[in-house]
């Protein structure tokens, strides 16, 4: 089993625009390594969050890699517009791209590391053509939309059966997951085979952002030592 040093991911949809900026300030005193963005267009998704503006003042206001996560139809049509933004990595849904390859092509192509995201209810064996040509696959944990869904239980199967598949294929790509992401289960997803871990409400609607962020990455790492 791979043993990545886990990363918390804190995801902006959560936090409150009038004051984006200084909410990122909050996760940048916990030294966060990722600054999670999520793209939605309201036709993948039944919900629009917000375009590359706020990820360019995202990217602005911290040296974090800007994990760029896009659930929108037709996702080629913006590889350009977010690399432009600030992105470090662009992760696309399998369920969007109609030629999931040229797309993980293009997202090279501009400099990017290149992510695939999967539904909950979408067979892993979707994505295993192109695992050895990803930096991350995303496990969706909730259907995609919304913050603050609870967590589907069945994706620690997933993630244990995701992590086999990562071994059998000699893969490297990092296992992110996303959605419903908490201080109780944190550990739990993590010791299933997480690496990168996605919140959104557990950051931002806590009293104490860098102290929360601390505290789930702490919880992160009691998964990982279990696993050794
Ligand atoms: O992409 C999504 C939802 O579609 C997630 O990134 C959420 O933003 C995670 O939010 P919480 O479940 O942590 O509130």
């Amino acid at each position: 089993m791979q043993n990545k040093q886990p990363v918390i991911a804190p995801s902006i949809l959560a936090a409150d625009y009038s004051r984006l900026g200084a909410q990122i300030e909050e996760c940048n005193k916990a030294d966060i390594q990722w600054i999670h963005c999520d793209i939605m267009d309201g036709h993948f998704v039944p919900n629009i969050s917000y375009g590359a503006s706020v990820v360019r003042a995202a990217a602005k206001s911290t040296d974090a890699f800007i994990d760029v996560h896009l659930m929108i139809e037709n996702p080629d049509a913006f590889i350009g517009t977010f690399a432009e933004a600030g992105a470090g990595q662009i992760t696309v849904h399998q369920e969007a791209c109609i030629h999931l390859h040229r797309t993980i092509q293009s997202i090279r192509r501009h400099g990017l590391a290149a992510g695939v995201a999967v539904n909950p209810a979408t067979s892993l064996h979707t994505v295993e053509p192109i695992i050895n040509d990803v930096d991350l696959v995303l496990l969706m944990s909730v259907n995609p939309g919304f913050g603050g869904q609870s967590f589907i239980r069945s994706t620690y199967q997933r993630l244990q059966r995701l992590c086999t598949m990562r071994e059998e294929h000699k893969a490297d790509f990092f296992i992110e997951v996303d959605g419903g992401v908490n201080l109780d289960n944190i550990e739990k997803i993590s010791r299933s085979g997480a690496d990168v871990f996605v919140a959104g409400s557990a950051v931002f609607k806590a009293p104490d952002i860098p102290a929360r962020i601390n505290e789930l990455l702490r919880e992160a790492k009691a998964g990982k030592e279990m696993v050794i």
